[in-house]
Protein backbone atom coordinates (compact mmCIF):
# COMPACT_ATOMS: atom_id res chain seq x y z
CA UNK A 1 0.00 0.00 0.00
CA UNK A 2 1.26 3.27 -1.15
CA UNK A 3 2.17 6.16 1.80
CA UNK A 4 0.36 8.86 -0.22
CA UNK A 5 -2.38 9.56 -0.39
CA UNK A 6 -3.96 10.69 -4.16
CA UNK A 7 -6.49 14.09 -3.69
CA UNK A 8 -9.70 13.29 -6.03
CA UNK A 9 -12.23 15.56 -6.58
CA UNK A 10 -15.85 14.45 -6.88
CA UNK A 11 -18.93 17.00 -7.66
CA UNK A 12 -22.51 16.62 -6.89
CA UNK A 13 -24.76 17.82 -9.19
CA UNK A 14 -28.75 17.70 -8.94
CA UNK A 15 -31.74 19.33 -8.70
CA UNK A 16 -32.57 21.15 -5.19
CA UNK A 17 -33.69 19.20 -2.54
CA UNK A 18 -32.77 16.23 -4.34
CA UNK A 19 -30.70 15.16 -1.07
CA UNK A 20 -26.90 16.05 -2.26
CA UNK A 21 -26.17 17.93 1.39
CA UNK A 22 -27.93 15.46 3.17
CA UNK A 23 -25.35 12.49 1.00
CA UNK A 24 -22.31 14.45 1.55
CA UNK A 25 -22.86 14.93 5.18
CA UNK A 26 -24.11 11.38 5.73
CA UNK A 27 -20.29 9.82 4.05
CA UNK A 28 -18.00 12.41 6.03
CA UNK A 29 -19.69 13.03 9.17
CA UNK A 30 -22.69 10.15 9.42
CA UNK A 31 -24.99 12.65 10.26
CA UNK A 32 -28.91 13.38 8.86
CA UNK A 33 -30.48 16.15 9.42
CA UNK A 34 -34.28 16.47 7.96
CA UNK A 35 -34.39 20.37 7.91
CA UNK A 36 -31.15 21.23 5.93
CA UNK A 37 -31.18 24.19 4.22
CA UNK A 38 -30.81 25.09 0.16
CA UNK A 39 -27.15 25.14 -0.59
CA UNK A 40 -26.13 28.47 -1.56
CA UNK A 41 -22.98 28.12 -3.95
CA UNK A 42 -20.77 25.40 -3.14
CA UNK A 43 -19.51 23.51 -0.26
CA UNK A 44 -16.72 20.86 0.30
CA UNK A 45 -16.09 18.31 2.82
CA UNK A 46 -12.64 15.72 2.53
CA UNK A 47 -12.63 12.36 3.62
CA UNK A 48 -9.75 10.04 3.64
CA UNK A 49 -10.26 6.27 2.94
CA UNK A 50 -8.80 3.37 1.37
CA UNK A 51 -9.72 1.91 -1.74
CA UNK A 52 -8.09 -1.09 -3.03
CA UNK A 53 -4.88 -0.83 -1.05
CA UNK A 54 -4.66 2.69 -2.16
CA UNK A 55 -5.10 6.03 0.31
CA UNK A 56 -7.26 8.78 -1.24
CA UNK A 57 -8.52 11.83 0.01
CA UNK A 58 -11.84 12.20 -1.08
CA UNK A 59 -12.76 15.87 -1.42
CA UNK A 60 -16.82 16.24 -2.16
CA UNK A 61 -18.21 19.36 -3.76
CA UNK A 62 -21.89 19.96 -2.78
CA UNK A 63 -23.77 22.47 -5.40
CA UNK A 64 -26.57 24.03 -5.21
CA UNK A 65 -29.12 22.49 -7.03
CA UNK A 66 -31.47 26.02 -7.75
CA UNK A 67 -31.20 27.61 -11.19
CA UNK A 68 -30.76 30.85 -9.38
CA UNK A 69 -27.46 30.31 -8.01
CA UNK A 70 -25.91 28.38 -11.53
CA UNK A 71 -23.41 31.27 -12.00
CA UNK A 72 -21.97 30.24 -8.54
CA UNK A 73 -21.62 26.69 -8.91
CA UNK A 74 -20.34 26.44 -12.19
CA UNK A 75 -16.49 27.87 -11.64
CA UNK A 76 -16.55 24.82 -9.45
CA UNK A 77 -16.45 22.14 -12.20
CA UNK A 78 -13.17 23.11 -12.74
CA UNK A 79 -10.47 19.90 -12.15
CA UNK A 80 -13.29 17.59 -10.94
CA UNK A 81 -12.30 14.21 -11.23
CA UNK A 82 -15.92 12.38 -11.36
CA UNK A 83 -19.73 13.74 -11.17
CA UNK A 84 -22.03 12.01 -9.23
CA UNK A 85 -25.43 12.89 -11.01
CA UNK A 86 -28.03 13.06 -8.25
CA UNK A 87 -31.58 12.76 -8.34
CA UNK A 88 -34.61 11.76 -5.76
CA UNK A 89 -36.76 8.25 -6.76
CA UNK A 90 -39.12 10.21 -5.50
CA UNK A 91 -39.22 13.52 -7.92
CA UNK A 92 -40.17 12.16 -11.42
CA UNK A 93 -38.58 15.37 -12.36
CA UNK A 94 -35.36 15.23 -10.87
CA UNK A 95 -34.40 12.52 -13.19
CA UNK A 96 -35.59 13.63 -16.21
CA UNK A 97 -33.19 16.12 -15.45
CA UNK A 98 -30.05 14.46 -15.44
CA UNK A 99 -29.16 14.82 -18.95
CA UNK A 100 -29.47 18.62 -18.89
CA UNK A 101 -27.17 18.59 -15.26
CA UNK A 102 -24.39 16.35 -17.46
CA UNK A 103 -24.64 18.99 -20.23
CA UNK A 104 -23.93 21.42 -17.98
CA UNK A 105 -21.12 19.92 -16.10
CA UNK A 106 -19.67 19.20 -19.84
CA UNK A 107 -19.78 23.02 -20.99
CA UNK A 108 -18.16 24.24 -17.65
CA UNK A 109 -15.57 21.62 -16.67
CA UNK A 110 -12.30 20.87 -18.15
CA UNK A 111 -12.74 17.52 -19.29
CA UNK A 112 -10.12 16.24 -21.42
CA UNK A 113 -11.60 13.16 -22.44
CA UNK A 114 -15.22 13.66 -22.50
CA UNK A 115 -16.23 9.90 -23.78
CA UNK A 116 -13.78 8.02 -20.40
CA UNK A 117 -14.94 10.66 -17.82
CA UNK A 118 -16.39 8.91 -14.99
CA UNK A 119 -19.98 9.72 -13.65
CA UNK A 120 -21.85 7.77 -11.24
CA UNK A 121 -24.94 8.31 -10.89
CA UNK A 122 -27.41 8.61 -7.65
CA UNK A 123 -31.23 8.04 -7.13
CA UNK A 124 -31.72 8.86 -3.37
CA UNK A 125 -34.51 8.94 -1.23
CA UNK A 126 -35.33 5.35 -1.82
CA UNK A 127 -36.37 5.00 1.91
CA UNK A 128 -39.92 6.88 0.69
CA UNK A 129 -40.61 3.62 -1.03
CA UNK A 130 -44.15 4.61 -1.03
CA UNK A 131 -43.77 8.16 -3.10
CA UNK A 132 -41.36 6.69 -5.73
CA UNK A 133 -41.82 7.42 -8.76
CA UNK A 134 -38.60 6.36 -10.96
CA UNK A 135 -37.95 2.69 -11.05
CA UNK A 136 -34.35 1.04 -10.69
CA UNK A 137 -34.94 -0.36 -14.24
CA UNK A 138 -35.98 2.52 -15.62
CA UNK A 139 -32.86 4.81 -13.77
CA UNK A 140 -30.16 1.96 -14.70
CA UNK A 141 -31.78 2.09 -18.22
CA UNK A 142 -30.77 5.62 -18.71
CA UNK A 143 -27.29 5.20 -17.29
CA UNK A 144 -26.71 2.53 -19.83
CA UNK A 145 -27.93 5.17 -22.83
CA UNK A 146 -25.89 7.80 -21.58
CA UNK A 147 -22.82 6.26 -20.19
CA UNK A 148 -22.91 7.39 -17.10
CA UNK A 149 -22.83 3.77 -14.78
CA UNK A 150 -22.55 2.89 -12.16
CA UNK A 151 -26.11 3.28 -10.81
CA UNK A 152 -26.95 3.31 -6.84
CA UNK A 153 -30.54 3.97 -5.29
CA UNK A 154 -29.16 5.33 -1.97
CA UNK A 155 -31.01 6.90 0.99
CA UNK A 156 -29.11 9.52 3.08
CA UNK A 157 -31.48 9.13 5.78
CA UNK A 158 -31.48 5.61 6.12
CA UNK A 159 -27.19 5.38 5.49
CA UNK A 160 -28.43 3.13 2.49
CA UNK A 161 -25.54 2.34 -0.43
CA UNK A 162 -23.67 6.18 0.62
CA UNK A 163 -20.15 4.59 1.62
CA UNK A 164 -20.54 1.97 -1.90
CA UNK A 165 -21.29 5.24 -3.88
CA UNK A 166 -19.18 7.25 -2.65
CA UNK A 167 -16.44 4.45 -3.16
CA UNK A 168 -17.65 3.31 -6.14
CA UNK A 169 -17.05 6.74 -7.41
CA UNK A 170 -13.22 6.52 -6.50
CA UNK A 171 -12.73 2.87 -8.26
CA UNK A 172 -14.15 4.53 -11.44
CA UNK A 173 -11.30 7.77 -10.87
CA UNK A 174 -8.58 4.85 -10.29
CA UNK A 175 -9.89 2.98 -13.49
CA UNK A 176 -9.81 5.70 -15.33
CA UNK A 177 -6.47 7.37 -13.77
CA UNK A 178 -3.73 6.84 -16.55
CA UNK A 179 -6.31 9.59 -18.34
CA UNK A 180 -6.00 12.12 -15.44
CA UNK A 181 -3.69 14.40 -13.61
CA UNK A 182 -4.41 14.17 -10.08
CA UNK A 183 -2.14 16.80 -9.31
CA UNK A 184 -4.26 19.47 -10.83
CA UNK A 185 -6.15 20.70 -8.20
CA UNK A 186 -4.37 24.02 -7.06
CA UNK A 187 -5.53 26.15 -4.37
CA UNK A 188 -7.07 29.37 -6.35
CA UNK A 189 -10.09 28.71 -8.73
CA UNK A 190 -10.36 31.07 -11.80
CA UNK A 191 -13.50 32.34 -12.19
CA UNK A 192 -12.86 33.55 -15.65
CA UNK A 193 -10.97 30.78 -16.42
CA UNK A 194 -11.37 30.09 -20.55
CA UNK A 195 -13.01 27.07 -21.39
CA UNK A 196 -11.43 24.17 -22.79
CA UNK A 197 -14.40 24.29 -25.35
CA UNK A 198 -15.97 27.30 -26.19
CA UNK A 199 -19.81 25.91 -25.86
CA UNK A 200 -22.15 28.16 -27.21
CA UNK A 201 -25.05 25.90 -27.43
CA UNK A 202 -26.02 24.55 -24.18
CA UNK A 203 -25.20 27.16 -21.62
N1 LIG B 1 -36.54 10.80 3.27
C1 LIG B 1 -35.37 11.31 2.87
N2 LIG B 1 -35.15 12.62 2.89
C2 LIG B 1 -33.95 13.09 2.50
C3 LIG B 1 -32.92 12.23 2.05
N3 LIG B 1 -31.86 12.99 1.69
C4 LIG B 1 -32.20 14.26 1.92
N4 LIG B 1 -33.46 14.33 2.40
C5 LIG B 1 -34.20 15.55 2.78
O1 LIG B 1 -34.44 16.29 1.59
C6 LIG B 1 -34.34 17.68 1.86
C7 LIG B 1 -33.30 18.33 0.94
O2 LIG B 1 -32.03 17.75 1.22
P1 LIG B 1 -30.66 18.50 0.85
O3 LIG B 1 -29.57 17.58 1.20
O4 LIG B 1 -30.63 19.87 1.45
O5 LIG B 1 -30.85 18.64 -0.73
P2 LIG B 1 -29.84 19.32 -1.78
O6 LIG B 1 -29.86 18.48 -3.00
O7 LIG B 1 -28.50 19.54 -1.15
O8 LIG B 1 -30.55 20.70 -2.07
P3 LIG B 1 -29.90 22.09 -2.65
O9 LIG B 1 -28.89 22.54 -1.65
O10 LIG B 1 -31.04 23.05 -2.76
O11 LIG B 1 -29.31 21.79 -3.99
C8 LIG B 1 -33.99 17.83 3.34
O12 LIG B 1 -35.18 18.05 4.06
C9 LIG B 1 -33.39 16.48 3.69
O13 LIG B 1 -33.57 16.14 5.05
C10 LIG B 1 -33.17 10.82 2.05
O14 LIG B 1 -32.33 9.98 1.68
N5 LIG B 1 -34.41 10.41 2.47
Amino acid sequence: MSGKSLLLKVILLGDGGVGKSSLMNRYVTDRFDAQSFHTIGVEFLNRDLEVDGRLVTLQIWDTAGQERFKSLRTPFYRGADCCLLTFAVDDLHSFQNLASWKKEFMCYSDVRNPERFPFVVLGNKVDKEEGKEVGEDEARAWCEENGCCPYFETSAKDDTNVGVAFEAAVREVLAAEDQIDHTLLSSTIDLHGNRKVPCSSCC
